[in-house]
This record gives structure tokens, sequence and C-alpha cells, in this order.
């Protein structure tokens, strides 16, 4: 048997899913069930990205989904032993600033979460008590999107409200730390002079947000008390007047879920393109003005929130580009590197276009970088690191 680890990432339709080596920094499958409760289907690949067999199923909930992805899996790979199951966690809160073995008492703590990230935490939630029921006594490991940037400092983790609400958690938390976990252990790994010094990493993806990072701790974020806030994203507004909140609810009457809905869903990429699209490469590929305005508003805000970054650090050695747009959209890299020559940023147009690891040139002050990323190792390191203290824990045999 081969004994590895499962890393999770459960999200309200999906359940994405990779497994990794037990005992080194290896991927050896990964795959995603869409659409749960619809007219779900799955894929799965090898670690060369190749199509695999799956099994047959219309998942409805995500129990039915994990058992669809762990049919498959035994399947494909008949001698994977699952020794700990991780799984990504969007909000640790204040409480949980490192990965912890989920128990009764954690399952309850993180549900007290939900009410912070409403559309991310009940699916998180769902995906780890699917995983307790599927893999009794296996340790189940939740690592969290917010505990990489608990090392803010008090000015970006507060917001200018009455201080009793920091109090009750109202706070900057940050997420897709897991991401800028692995990106800036990819940079330390890579390029450890320019890793120990001033970097912005921009994880641009269906959900964004940017990170400055100074020798390699989180000191600010884009987003904020939830994953709304800074960039605009797929379907999300991103960094909002409240005000609008308010008109919103007082003057049009809508409800709080029909607030909910349109910041959350109808907004962003998808609501700029008056509804065409919240997918990158359907806008690149339009030639409908809306489609190129909703381009130009993402660039210019991602412009925008890298002055904010890189000032929050006293300047910029490093900007590292990742997630689906970041790693692969070479015009909204080059975009963004249009007007940045005042802080030192010089893209090379022929790296770029070849989606080179660095894309800046050599006159460029600053290193601008694209590092793909992988949320799952390191949730797959998590896990490793906490059954190998638990086994120096135990007391030695006689
Ligand atoms: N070749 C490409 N060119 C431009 N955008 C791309 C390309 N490949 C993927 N994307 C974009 O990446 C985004 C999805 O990012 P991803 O990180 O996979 O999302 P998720 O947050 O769901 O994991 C989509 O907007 C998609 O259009
Ligand atoms: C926190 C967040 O925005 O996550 P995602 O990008 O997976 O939606
Ligand atoms: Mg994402």
């Amino acid at each position: 048997m081969i004994p590895v680890i499962l890393a999770l990432n459960a999200g309200s339709s999906s359940l994405k899913f990779v497994v990794y080596a037990a005992d080194r920094d290896r991927r050896l499958a990964q795959g995603l069930v869409d659409r749960i409760g619809a007219e779900g289907s799955i894929t799965l690949t090898d670690a060369d990205g190749r199509a695999l067999p799956v099994a047959d199923g219309v998942p409805q909930d995500h129990a039915q989904a994990l058992q669809l992805a762990l049919d498959s899996l035994r399947a494909a790979f008949p001698d994977f032993r699952a020794v700990a199951v991780g799984h990504r966690v969007v909000h640790g809160g204040i409480a949980f600033t490192a990965p912890v073995r989920v128990d009764d008492t954690v399952l309850a703590q993180l549900e007290s979460l939900s009410p912070f990230a409403p559309l991310h935490q009940p699916h998180n939630i769902a995906g780890i008590r699917a995983a307790i029921a599927a893999f009794p006594g296996v340790p189940q490991i939740a690592c969290f999107d917010t505990a990489f940037h608990r090392t803010h400092p008090w000015v970006n983790d507060t917001f200018a409200l009455p201080r009793s609400l920091y109090d009750e958690g109202v706070r900057r938390y940050g997420f897709h730390g897991l991401s800028y976990d692995y990106v800036s252990s990819e940079l330390k790994r890579r390029a450890p002079t320019v890793a120990a010094g001033r970097v912005v990493v921009a994880h641009l993806g269906n959900g964004a947000s940017m990170c400055a990072i100074q020798d390699g701790r989180s000191v600010a974020s884009t987003m904020g008390f939830t994953a709304l806030d800074g960039l605009p994203m797929g379907t999300r507004c991103g960094q909002l007047d409240p005000g609008v909140v308010m008109y919103l609810m007082e003057q049009k009457g809508l409800s709080p879920d029909a607030v909910q809905d349109i910041l959350y869903r109808q907004s962003g990429l998808l609501g700029l393109s008056g509804g065409l699209s919240n997918d990158m490469r359907t806008l690149e590929a339009s030639q409908a003005p809306e489609a190129q305005q909703a381009i130009d508003y993402f660039v210019f805000r991602i412009q925008r929130e890298l002055g904010a970054m890189a000032a929050a650090m006293g300047g910029i050695d490093a900007l590292v580009f990742c997630g689906g747009i970041g790693e692969n959209s070479r015009q909204v890299r080059a975009r963004v590197c249009e007007r940045t020559e005042w802080m030192g940023i010089e893209i090379d147009h022929g790296r770029n276009s070849r989606n080179e690891t660095l894309v800046s040139s050599e006159m460029s002050r600053v290193h601008v970088m694209v590092i793909a990323t992988d949320e799952g190792m390191v949730i797959a390191r998590a896990a490793r690191e906490m059954l190998a203290a638990e086994k120096d824990r135990q007391p030695a045999r006689p």
C-alpha cells in the first residue's frame, strides 16, 4: 500500500481533491467534482495531467461528491491508503493561527465562524463532515486561509469602527493564505535573496487578492473581513463604499439576501461585462466594449492596490503573479506592468509571452515572476508535519 494524504477544497458547488505522497512533496493525482446538486460531474487526472476513467454517479451533496471522488480514486489507484485528510477552511477567526486537528470542539468553533464567511465556511465544514464519515479514525486536519495573515500589524488588522466591533472579531483577516504560503515558500526555494525582501503576490483566480509579504511574513492584504473586499473578482465586487449597501437596502428595499447575491454573484467581471462572463478567457476573446471595460477595471484596480501594498512595506522588490489569470493571462500581466514603471517595474514582453518564470527585463529594478500556486501542497505539508509531531509525542514502546 502507498500511504497518501488527501487534500480537499470544498466550495459551494464543487469539491477539488488532490492526492499527495505522505512522505514527500509529490502530487500523485487530482480531480474536481463540479456542479454538486445539479447535473454534477467528476474529472480525475494523474500526476502528468492525463485524464483517467471515473466512477458513475450524479452527486447531490458533498458526502456523495466525496464518495464519487473516492470510488474513482480507488479504481484508478487501488494501492493508495489515506493516512490523513487535510481541508482548506476559509475562516480561522482570531483563534486559529495554524493548522489544527479536527475534533468535535474544533468543529463547533469552525461552525461559529460561518457567519463571517457564509459562502465558503459551511461548505468547507460539509467537506470535513463527509470526510469524517468516509475515513473513520483517520486524522482530519483543517488549514486556514486566514492564518498566514495573522502577522498583520494592527493598522492593517482593524477598521476605523468602534473598538467593541474589533474585539468581537470584525477585523481585516485576509484570505488566500494557503496560496500565499505556497508561493512564498517557492520563491524562497528559487530566489532566496528576492524572498527576503519586499514582495507583493497577486493571486488572480476566480477569487482574487493581493498580499504584501516582507521577510516572508504577510503585512497587508487587499481582502478584509470577508472575501468580498479588495480587487474585483469573477462575480464579486471587490472594494465598495458601504454607502452603496445602505442605498440598496434602504432606498431600493432589497433584502440582505438580495444584496448578498448582487455583491457575491452578480458583480465583478460578470457584472461589469453586462452579464457576458466571469471568465477571463471569454472576456479576452470578446470584442464587446463591456468585456474590454471589465478587463480595464480589473487591471486598474490591481495597479492601484499594487501601490497600496508597496506603500505598506515602504517599497517593493518583487511582484509575483499566481492563480488561473496570473499564471496564464499574458495580457493581464503585461497591462498591469504597463503603468508601473514609476515603481521600477519593466516587463520583458518576450519572456512574458513565453510564460517564463521571470518576466521582468534585465533593467527592471523589481523582479516580476510567475509562480504556479498549489494550495493543496501546503495542506499536505501541514498534515505531514502534524502526523510526525503526533508520532513524536507517542510514548516509545518497551
Ligand atoms: N489561458 C488563460 N488566459 C486567460 N485567463 C485564464 C486562462 N486560463 C485560466 N484563466 C482564468 O483563470 C480564472 C480561474 O482561475 P482559477 O485560479 O483556476 O480559479 P479558482 O479560484 O476557481 O481556483 C478564470 O477567470 C479563467 O478564465
Ligand atoms: C477566499 C476566496 O476568495 O476563495 P476562492 O478564490 O476559492 O473563492
Ligand atoms: Mg481560488
